[in-house]
């Protein structure tokens, strides 16, 4: 079968390792000819002219300079995944090569309580996303077509740093337009030395990791390299088995005391009473902390590694184990924590603090196939019957089966039945798989840091 011909229509492919897709379609580097509208600001590089590269659209051609002056790049970065794909795109961001797994994210608008009528308006969670440190060793895609057009602000951040490895996005908006944005989304990763790609079929890679679940991948905008270069990267590369809590959580205690702003604030009973909580810090997200500070809490975080018998000398009311990244069967050392602690105070795990309590329990976590990654994950109370629509961010899964007699699944994932949270009556323990706290993003689930409160009240009495 004949090529397409090559020209600003012709969409990113995957040129190589193949399950072509359908028809070419519109590519969004020719909206950047146009003018942005007045009082809009352009993104700036992306629509500079450069010297055009040109796929040939051929599976298995590598990319020719056909040496004819175009006002458009079409491939200045490569995403090579570990079976043997390799999908042009154009770069945003941090240049170099990289290293990660590629998970991809279902979440649409933030803030859907607040602005259920405006939400075209709202920039997808990507600044959450970003900043969330359960995503270290991995590349976000978004399957959000349109990214970038609510810039980044200073108060969306849900940690100090971008840990993930890279961004990978269909479209990159030609301008930012929200009354918050103090810079562009390539602005931002370029500062924090963060790759991003865009003009990728971002959908056909998200159906290939349905298929064949999540799949290392190598991100280069080096063009010295070759493909089979990057893919032996992406072979050799091992994200199962490593411990990457230590590379995300604090040196050192601190209180934490900032509650949800005013502005933002949906529940307006608030409590009366103080309860001190020691939150372990294993890529703690910043609204976790100001959602327990605005249900009355006074809180202490402490590092991974901080020793429980120091937890306990503090006399709190309760222990928070927080969300973190990668494999929970690669840091025993927090197992162990978890084991020293539970029974004694009451507990709530969030997410890969779920995971811990499940293995300090006895219990087994294990990878799922693609995990789940997004803003619009069903999940059913079963103690209530109650659906909430919850923020999930998670490659691996507690096992209810090898959980102990005592221990209860009170929640499941409605898409995949899977354990979505726990409960350990006699041991005043919770957790949930998922994010209560997910900001912007469904609230539904808010209630949990209420219930947490309640079994920290009931054990003072
Ligand atoms: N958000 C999290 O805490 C992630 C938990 C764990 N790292 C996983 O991927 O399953």
């Amino acid at each position: 079968m004949a090529a397409p011909p090559a020209t600003a229509s012709t969409p990113s492919r995957c040129v190589s390792g193949a399950k072509p897709r359908g028809a070419a379609r519109r590519s969004p580097s020719s909206l950047a000819l146009a003018a942005p509208p007045a009082g809009l600001r352009p993104c700036g590089s992306r629509a500079l002219c450069v010297r055009a590269k040109v796929a040939s659209g051929v599976q298995g051609a590598s990319v020719v300079d056909d040496g004819v002056e175009r006002p458009w790049k079409l491939s200045d970065a490569r995403l090579v995944l570990e079976d043997g794909s390799v999908w042009k795109a154009k770069s945003f961001g941090a240049s170099g090569t990289q290293v990660g797994e590629v998970v991809f994210n279902t979440s649409l608008t933030g803030h859907v309580a607040l602005f259920t009528q405006a939400s075209l308006m709202m920039g997808v969670r990507y600044q959450e996303i970003l900043t969330d440190p359960s995503y270290a060793g991995q590349f976000v895609l978004m399957t959000n077509p349109h990214i970038g057009n609510t810039g980044v602000n200073p108060d969306d951040e849900e940690s100090n740093q971008c840990f993930l490895g890279g961004l990978i996005i269909r479209n990159l908006s030609i301008c930012t337009s929200n009354w918050r944005c103090k810079e562009t989304l390539e602005e931002y990763l370029i500062k924090r030395n963060v790759m991003g790609i865009y003009d990728v079929d971002t959908r056909a890679i998200t159906r290939r990791l349905r298929e064949d679940g999540s799949l290392v991948g190598v991100l280069s905008t080096d063009q010295s390299r070759t493909d089979d270069e990057l893919l032996e990267m992406a072979k050799k590369w091992k994200i199962v088995g490593v411990d990457l809590i230590s590379g995300v959580t604090c040196d050192a205690p601190y209180e934490w005391s900032d509650k949800t702003n005013s502005e933002w604030e949906f529940k307006k009973d608030q409590s009366s009473e103080t309860f001190h909580v020691v939150a372990y810090d294993f890529g703690i997200k910043h609204n976790i902390l100001r959602r327990l500070t605005s249900y009355g809490c006074k809180i202490t975080v402490v590092p991974a590694n901080w020793p429980a018998s120091e937890v306990l000398k503090l006399k709190p009311d309760g222990v928070l184990f927080s969300n973190g990244p990668g494999d929970p069967a690669a840091v025993p050392y927090a197992v162990k924590t978890v084991q020293e602690i539970i029974g004694k105070v009451p507990v709530f795990g969030i997410c890969m603090g779920h995971q811990l309590i499940g293995q300090a329990l006895g219990g087994m976590t294990f990878k799922m196939k693609f995990g789940h990654h997004g803003g619009n994950h069903p999940v059913c109370d079963l103690r209530s019957g109650r659906v909430d629509i919850s923020a999930q961010n998670h490659n691996y899964a507690v096992d209810p089966e090898s959980l102990p007699e005592g221990a209860k699944v009170t929640h499941i994932n409605l898409n995949d039945n899977s354990c979505a949270g726990l409960q350990y009556p006699k041991m005043k323990l919770m957790s949930l798989q998922y994010h209560p706290e997910s900001s912007p993003g469904p609230h539904d689930s808010d209630t949990a840091f209420g219930e947490f409160i309640e079994l920290m009240k009931s054990n003072r009495l």
